[in-house]
């Protein structure tokens, strides 16, 4: 029997991203091959026509999944129902600009969305907080949405796992699919910690630590790491333009994992609500390893933490309470 359709929001669907994913979506990259969706598309009104134009297109393009467009500039009708909230409406970060930079612009926005997803989402809806700075976005939509339950606000940060798996495929001459187990600890800014601790690669001769097939812990504790670092301002500026395929494909594959669950044996890293783990000051939106089943994400315990990477750790987390405050400071 065929499946109902899902409804899924994305905001910003007439920027840069939301043009890159709406098609994967509608492609079924994101709920599966055989998961009907309804798109529900929000932006402002200065973009009301080119948002238009994205729903022509998409009429156009005949995806088989596809079974309805809701495209508008009202934030209760593009938010009534929906399962899934992808957020990527708000302003990017240009050459030069740090997150914290298009921070006073963003959160506003984030807490007037909140109420509006509250209200009018389905209830057990699943939000992911794409747009900058993304951490905190997420921890204000959760802070001003008070009836959604934490577990289902979450934050991207699959990119820059995807980004670090990228790295290491490329050292190793080796398909990215074969690497696994990398971690993004803490914000999605300069200061995450790219953690390649318990990664492995798969070889002829089983699963072998990353640390030992690349053998040189200089690059792997510096390059590396600054590498997927600043990997978002690399491509900004290269293209002058902040990344928008590779964000799409990584917002697709968190829902995906989330909704529908991570491989026996493999985690992926989400921007999620912190108990406390591993020491992170509970109250921050913070990216951890997590395992996903049932539609549940768990952050993965137990993991040793050596005394280079519990720096790092505390490092992001502690920039990730300043931006909490400066967040606060430009609500009020
Ligand atoms: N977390 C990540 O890994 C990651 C990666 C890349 C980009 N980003 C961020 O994602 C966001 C979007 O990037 P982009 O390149 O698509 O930007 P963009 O400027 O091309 O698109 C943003 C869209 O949001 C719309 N918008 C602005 N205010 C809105 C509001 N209140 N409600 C609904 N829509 C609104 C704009 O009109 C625009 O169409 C930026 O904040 C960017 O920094 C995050
Ligand atoms: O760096 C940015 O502001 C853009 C985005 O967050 C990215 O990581 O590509």
């Amino acid at each position: 029997m065929a499946k109902d359709p899902v409804r899924v929001l994305v905001t910003g669907a007439a920027g840069q991203i939301g043009y890159a994913l709406v098609p994967m979506i509608a492609r079924g990259v994101m709920l599966g091959p055989d998961q009907p969706v309804i798109l529900h598309m929000l932006d402002i009104p200065p973009a009301a026509e080119s948002l238009n134009g994205v729903k022509m297109e998409l009429v156009d393009a005949a995806f088989p999944l596809l079974k309805g467009v809701v495209a508008t500039t009202d934030v209760v009708e593009a938010c009534t129902g929906v399962n899934i909230a992808v957020m990527v409406g708000g302003f990017p970060r240009k050459e030069g600009m740090e997150r914290k930079d298009v921070m006073t612009k963003n959160v506003s926005i984030y807490k007037s969305q909140a109420s509006a997803l509250e209200k009018h989402a389905a209830a057990n809806c699943k939000v992911l907080v794409v747009a900058n700075p993304a951490n905190t976005n997420a921890l204000i939509l959760k802070e001003f949405a008070p009836s959604i339950p934490e577990r289902n606000i979450s934050c991207l940060t699959r990119l820059d796992h995807n980004r670090a798996l990228g790295q290491i495929s490329e050292r190793l001459s080796v398909p990215v699919s074969d690497v696994k187990n990398v971690i993004i600890w803490g914000n999605h800014s300069s200061t995450q910690y790219p953690d390649v601790n318990h990664a492995t690669v798969k070889t002829p001769a089983g699963e072998k630590p990353v640390r030992e097939l690349v053998s040189d812990d200089t690059w792997l504790n510096g390059e590396f790491i600054t590498t997927v670092q600043q990997r978002g301002a690399a491509i900004i500026k290269a293209r002058k333009l902040s990344s928008a395929l590779s964000a799409a494909s990584g917002a697709c594959d968190h829902i995906r994992d989330w909704v529908l669950g991570t491989p026996e044996g493999t985690w992926v890293s989400m921007g999620v609500y912190s108990d406390g783990s591993y020491n992170v000051p509970a109250g921050l939106i913070y990216s951890f390893p997590v395992t996903c089943a049932n539609g549940e994400w768990k952050i993965v315990q137990g993991l040793s933490i050596d005394e280079f990477s519990r720096k790092k750790l505390d490092l992001t987390a502690e920039e990730l309470t300043e931006e909490k405050a400066l967040a606060y400071s430009c609500l009020s």
